[in-house]
Order: structure tokens, then C-alpha cells, then sequence
């Protein structure tokens, strides 16, 4: 799970805020091929949490494991070891007619077309309407949107033999499609794809998860459509390695250059830091940290205003004002001794977190930060 279940809303996907519910939720997920000494574990562990219109991009060297777990959430294989919730179904021990109804709900998208040579495009699509009951009149108008949305709306009456691989391949999308499903799965869709027509494709992904809350989860070695991708998931021999939630780590990065003090990283190292960040919210009086506590996080203020408080004598005595911009929390994890002032929110407010092993991580890389902080705690003491 990526760090940043929490973000208020930013953009795209994000600004139904963290309450979306999940369309997908991976729990300790394994799967095995082959039997006896041939068995081997082809996922390991595996967890992944989803939520309704996110566009989620799997990438990873081939044999990774993506297609397996692609397969597995789109019901395509059965659930071995662990726990697979798709639209809010428990895919381990699912009944046969659970996961017809299920499947009735998504849109495959794969490599191979398999569209029927003797049907045109059109009724190539309209043939997956027909199977799942679609109304006629509502079907040939999600026909006629989706193909002349791709691209195809003068191929619309030609069969496969007179459509160029990438013209096929946009029919098996619209056929995906058709259907409205609530998830679509993907593997590789825009492989064989000129640039223009991969971006019109990926364009539409992006209308049906903003405008149809439809989830979208796409398998790509495509570098040139990461960009629509809400998170991004890599893989490496059957785990999970990284599952990055791109715009929220965007926003933090913007945020985080503005600070001089991560003025001279990286943007790797800068990612990697807004990666490892936690959101925390506080309400007006909220004590963020306490005089005497140990201390084990750094907070940036993204919004609102803070009290810093000393206590004196029994007396608690306000010596400073921070907002927006300014951080805190520092000293105790520098010199590993209590927190020696307690920060109360005046306002609501917003922080980025930073653990303490993180936290101090930044500073071993980061020239400006030890000196920035050199001058800020010598003020402070
Ligand atoms: N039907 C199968 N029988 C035996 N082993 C399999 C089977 N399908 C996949 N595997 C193995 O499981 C592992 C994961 O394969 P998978 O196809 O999921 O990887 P992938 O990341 O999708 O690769 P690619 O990018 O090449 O499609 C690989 O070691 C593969 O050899």
C-alpha cells in the first residue's frame, strides 16, 4: 500500500478523496505453476489496493508476474493462497456463478484480438454487446461512439482481413469496452500502436475513469503513456517492489522544491523522500507533538498554521508561529532527545511526515539541509 492513503485531494482520480471505494483489494496474495518438484511460485505475497477510477500502470522485466496477477483479478485463473477481493466479490472459494456475474463486469482487453474473420468491426463489438444482453439501441450507440472515437469510423463496416494490425487491435478495445464495465484489464493495449493512436486510446481510458468511475488496470512496457497512470505498480520476480501513487508524489515533489533546504536533490532522491512521506490532518487545537515525548517524526507544513509552545515552569508559554512552508519537529530526531517544545494546530491544517530513519537518511544526502538545519537550530537554542 502506498503511503499516501490519506492525501486530501489533489487531482484526477484522487479528488473523490480517500473515502473512493476500492475496486480491488490484494491480501497476502501467492500463486504456484506446476505440481510436485516442477511447483513454482510464480507470486509471492503479494498485496495491492485499488480504488474506483484509478488508472493503475503494471510494469516490470518479463516474468515478473503480471500477467499471472492480471489473470487472477480478472478471474481468468483460480485463486490459490491468500486474498482477492474484485468489486467488493471474495475471488478465493468464489462460486462458478459469482464469477460469471463478475466477469460480466469488466472489460479484457489482450493481445491476442481473436476477432471473428467473417463479422465486420462493427459487429465484431456488437457480438460482446449481444452476449451480455445489452440494449440494441443503447449498444449501436456505444458502437458508433467508441469506434469513431478510435479512430475507426470509416473502418466501421470492414471486416479484419482489410484492417491493419493496429486497426484490429482498436476493435478489441472497443469490444472491451462496450459494455460499460466498472474495471477493464488490459495487457498491453497500445503495443501495437502508432504514437497518435496510443495516446487516443489512453485519452479515452482517462474520459471512462473520470466521467464512468470505471478502474482501469493496464500491463504496458509503453514508457510513452506512464503519464496517464494514477499509480504505478512494479513487479520483480513474483513481488510487489514498488507501487508508487504518481500525481500525490508529484504534488509533494512540487511542494518539497520549494523548501531551500531540498533545493540541491535529486529529482530521484526527491521522489524516493515524497515516496517515504505520510499525510497527517489536524484540526483547530490538535496537539501535533508534546513536550517531553520522544520524538520520531519531521513535519512540513503543507497548509494551516501552528503554536509553538514551551512549557516553563508549569506555564505554557507560546514562542513562536509556524505556517505554511515551515517544518518542525527536527531537534529531537537530530540530537535523539525529547521533543522540547509542544506544536498545537491554530488552524486546520495539513503536514507531510517524515519517519525518523528517513528523516535522517535526507540529511546524509543532502549538503544544504545539514546547513539550512545548523542555522535553524542554533537560532532555536
Ligand atoms: N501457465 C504457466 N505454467 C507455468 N509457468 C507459468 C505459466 N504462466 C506463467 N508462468 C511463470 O510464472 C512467472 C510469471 O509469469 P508472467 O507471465 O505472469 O510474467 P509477466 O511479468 O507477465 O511476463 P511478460 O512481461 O513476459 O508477459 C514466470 O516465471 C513464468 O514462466
Amino acid at each position: 500500500m502506498t503511503a499516501f492513503a490519506s492525501l486530501p485531494a489533489t487531482s484526477g482520480a484522487y479528488s473523490q478523496g480517500p473515502q473512493v471505494p476500492k475496486t480491488i483489494k490484494v491480501s497476502q496474495l501467492n500463486h504456484y505453476f506446476g505440481e510436485g518438484e516442477l511447483r513454482k511460485q510464480a507470486l509471492h505475497q503479494n498485496n495491492l489496493e485499488v480504488r474506483r477510477g484509478e488508472i493503475v500502470i503494471m510494469t516490470g522485466p518479463s516474468g515478473s508476474g503480471k500477467t499471472t496477477l492480471l489473470t487472477l483479478i480478472g478471474t481468468l485463473r483460480t485463486v490459490q493462497e491468500g486474498s482477492l477481493k474484485v468489486l467488493g466479490n471474495e475471488l478465493n472459494g468464489a462460486s462458478r456463478d459469482e464469477i460469471v456475474n463478475l466477469r460480466r463486469e469488466m472489460g479484457f482487453i489482450f493481445q491476442a484480438h481473436n476477432l471473428f474473420e467473417s463479422l465486420t468491426a462493427f459487429q465484431n463489438v456488437n457480438m460482446a454487446a449481444e452476449l451480455l444482453d445489452m440494449d440494441r439501441k443503447l449498444a449501436q450507440e456505444r458502437i458508433d461512439y467508441l469506434l469513431n472515437r478510435l479512430g475507426l469510423g470509416h473502418r466501421i463496416h470492414y471486416k479484419p482481413k482489410s484492417l491493419s494490425g493496429g486497426q484490429k487491435q482498436r476493435v478489441a478495445i472497443a469490444r472491451g469496452l462496450v459494455h460499460s464495465p466498472k474495471l477493464v484489464l488490459a495487457d498491453e493495449p497500445t503495443a501495437a500502436l502508432d504514437e497518435h493512436s496510443g495516446r487516443e486510446v489512453v485519452t479515452l481510458f482517462q474520459e471512462l475513469a473520470r466521467d464512468e468511475g470505471c478502474t482501469i488496470i493496464m500491463v504496458t512496457h509503453d514508457n510513452r503513456i506512464l503519464d496517464v497512470a494514477d499509480r504505478i505498480v512494479n513487479m520483480v520476480d513474483g513481488y510487489i517492489r514498488s507501487d508508487v501513487a504518481v500525481h500525490e508524489t508529484s504534488v509533494i515533489c512540487a511542494f518539497l522544491r520549494q523548501f531551500p533546504l531540498f533545493s540541491d536533490l535529486t529529482t530521484s532522491t526527491l521522489t524516493d523522500i515524497a515516496d517515504k512521506m505520510m499525510v497527517q490532518e489536524a484540526a483547530p487545537g490538535d496537539v501535533i507533538i508534546r513536550q517531553g515525548d520522544p520524538g520520531e517524526l519531521f513535519y512540513l507544513i503543507r497548509s494551516g498554521k501552528v503554536d509553538v509552545l514551551i512549557d516553563d515552569a508549569g506555564e505554557s508559554r507560546k514562542v513562536a508561529e509556524l505556517d505554511e512552508g515551515q517544518y518542525f519537529g527536527e531537534a529531537a530526531l537530530l540530537r535523539d532527545e525529547p521533543r522540547n517544545a509542544t506544536i498545537v494546530a491554530r488552524s486546520k491544517s495539513v503536514f507531510y511526515t517524515l519517519g525518523k530513519a528517513d528523516f535522517k537518511d535526507v540529511i546524509a544526502r543532502s549538503k544544504t539541509f545539514v546547513d539550512e538545519l545548523r542555522n535553524v537550530l542554533a537560532s532555536r537554542t
